[in-house]
This record gives structure tokens, C-alpha cells and sequence, in this order.
């Protein structure tokens, strides 16, 4: 099926955050070899909310951890903004990571010694540099903490830490966030507020997110919707509802 494929009128124009071109990632070799990605060519626009999609084993996570620098593919390219970062070495990907990318996994990954608010600000410390004022304080503003933000981790929900999480990873401006099933922890209303905060951060905040998920009601908070299945982007959709993703996963067989 390929009748979603066109890009639909407008994106086409949108500059580029993130690349891949021929990108294969295998696992083991010989009879055991697992061929995670299969020859995967995408572009992720700058300015918008790309979810991705497909059952269990078809290369999401592993496609957002190439495309975010955290694995190396066995062949292809990938680039962040016009950077091939396939040539990098380990530290100048670490530093990549660190300067341009923000990440919230679905373990919020906080330090449980510091308050929500230094837990936001040390991204930007550990690169040595101040933040902007004005842009934490509207992310602080649009997160919905409030006084929690004095609170260590363990005094906050789980609801309240992914939003923290999610806080950090754009309290450095980073040109592309990267989010690894980040309601997967969630109840439904936590998950809920986390992604109208994504969302929010990208419609009126002009930030990339990209986004692996389960969950089609997540997904429907995309701008566009990316299908995986055995390891090769085999659809995509925009303006995504839940029930036609919901509808679209079952044609997959997921
Ligand atoms: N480190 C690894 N070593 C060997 N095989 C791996 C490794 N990581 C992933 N795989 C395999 O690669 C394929 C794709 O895995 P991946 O985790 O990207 O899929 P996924 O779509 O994110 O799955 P899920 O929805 O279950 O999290 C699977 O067959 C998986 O078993």
C-alpha cells in the first residue's frame, strides 16, 4: 500500500532536522543475523511532531537510536541537519548528542538528588552553557509544574517526572528531540498532558520532536506517522486520527 505516501502539499518546503539514506542495521551474523533495518531512506522535517509506528520488531527503536546518534548503522548514512555524523568518531557523536539532540526515554532518567528545576537546567550546564531565561521559563510555564518544581523526583508522580524529562530535553534548544515510547509509563491521563506538552512545543514553539510509540491515541498528537514492518518503512500518514492508525496497524498485522 502506497497511496499515503505523497507528502502532502507544504511539507516539502520544510527544511530537514534529521536524514537517514540506505540505512541497513544488522544484528549477529551468518544463520543468526537479524536484519533490524532494512535499506531505510526517510527525511524528518524541521518544525513538526513525526511518530513512529509498527509492531514489536520492526525497527522503530532501533531507527530512532540511528537516527539520534546513540547506535551506529551497519551502511548508510544519516545526517542531522546537513551533518553526516556516520563519519563521526565517539566523541564528536557524544558532543553532537550533547549540543543538538534531546532525548526522554520512557524511564524518566532523573537525577534523584537534584530538584525538577536543577534536573532541567543540567543539560545545559553539563554543555557549559547558561540557558536562555525566557525560553526554560516558557518550557517551565507550558510543562505545568508549578511549585513542584523545588520537588526531587521521588516527592513527584510518575506523570509529574516524565514531564520533567521532558522539560530537560528542551531546555537546551536542541534542533531534534528524540522520544522512545515516553507515555510508556504512563497512566493515560499523565500520558495525555505529555503530549499535548510535545505537541505544544512544536505548534506554537517551532521544535522537531520524533517519537516512537505503541499507542495509536499517542501517535494521532503527530503531525505525520511513519509504518515500520520488518525492518523498512512501508507507509506513512498525515494528520494522523487514532482510529485510522488504529485501523492502519491491524491491516499491518500488529
Ligand atoms: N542488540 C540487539 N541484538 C540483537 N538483536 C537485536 C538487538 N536490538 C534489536 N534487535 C532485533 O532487531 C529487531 C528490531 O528491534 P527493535 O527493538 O528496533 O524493534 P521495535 O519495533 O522497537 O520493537 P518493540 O516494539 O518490541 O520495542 C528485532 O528483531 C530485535 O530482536
Amino acid at each position: 500500500m502506497s497511496t499515503l505516501l505523497t507528502a502532502s502539499p507544504g511539507t516539502s518546503a520544510a527544511a530537514t532536522a534529521a536524514r537517514a539514506t540506505g540505512v541497513t542495521k544488522a544484528y549477529g551474523s551468518g544463520d543468526a543475523q537479524v536484519l533490524a533495518l532494512d535499506d531505510v531512506s526517510v527525511s524528518i522535517e524541521s518544525g513538526r511532531f513525526t511518530a513512529i509506528m509498527g509492531p514489536s520488531g520492526s525497527g522503530k527503536s532501533t531507527l530512532l537510536h540511528v537516527l539520534a546518534g546513540l547506535d551506529r548503522p551497519t551502511a548508510g548514512q544519516i545526517f542531522i541537519g546537513d551533518v553526516d555524523i556516520t563519519t563521526m568518531n565517539d566523541r564528536e557523536l557524544t558532543l553532537l548528542r550533547r549540543d543538538r539532540i534531546g532525548f526522554i526515554f520512557q524511564a524518566f532518567n532523573l537525577l534523584p538528588t537534584l530538584t525538577a528545576a536543577e534536573n532541567i537546567a543540567l543539560p545545559s550546564k553539563i554543555a557549559g552553557r547558561r540557558p536562555d531565561p525566557l525560553w526554560v521559563q516558557s518550557i517551565v510555564e507550558t510543562v505545568g509544574l508549578g511549585e513542584r518544581l523545588g520537588h526531587r523526583p521521588s516527592e513527584l508522580s510518575g506523570g509529574q517526572q516524565q514531564r520533567v524529562a521532558a522539560a530537560r530535553a528542551l531546555a537546551t534548544k536542541p534542533e531534534i528531540v528524540f522520544a522512545d515510547e515516553p507515555t510508556g509509563a504512563l497512566d493515560s491521563r499523565s500520558g495525555e498532558q505529555l503530549l499535548q506538552f510535545l505537541q505544544h512545543a512544536v505548534r506554537e514553539m517551532t521544535q522537531t520532536v520524533v517519537m516512537v510509540t505503541h499507542d495509536p491515541g499517542a501517535a494521532a498528537h503527530a503531525d505525520r506517522v511513519l509504518f515500520l514492518k520488518d525492518g523498512d518503512i512501508v507507509d506513512e500518514m498525515a494528520s494522523p486520527t487514532s482510529d485510522e492508525v488504529l485501523d492502519y496497524m491491524k491491516q499491518l498485522g500488529a
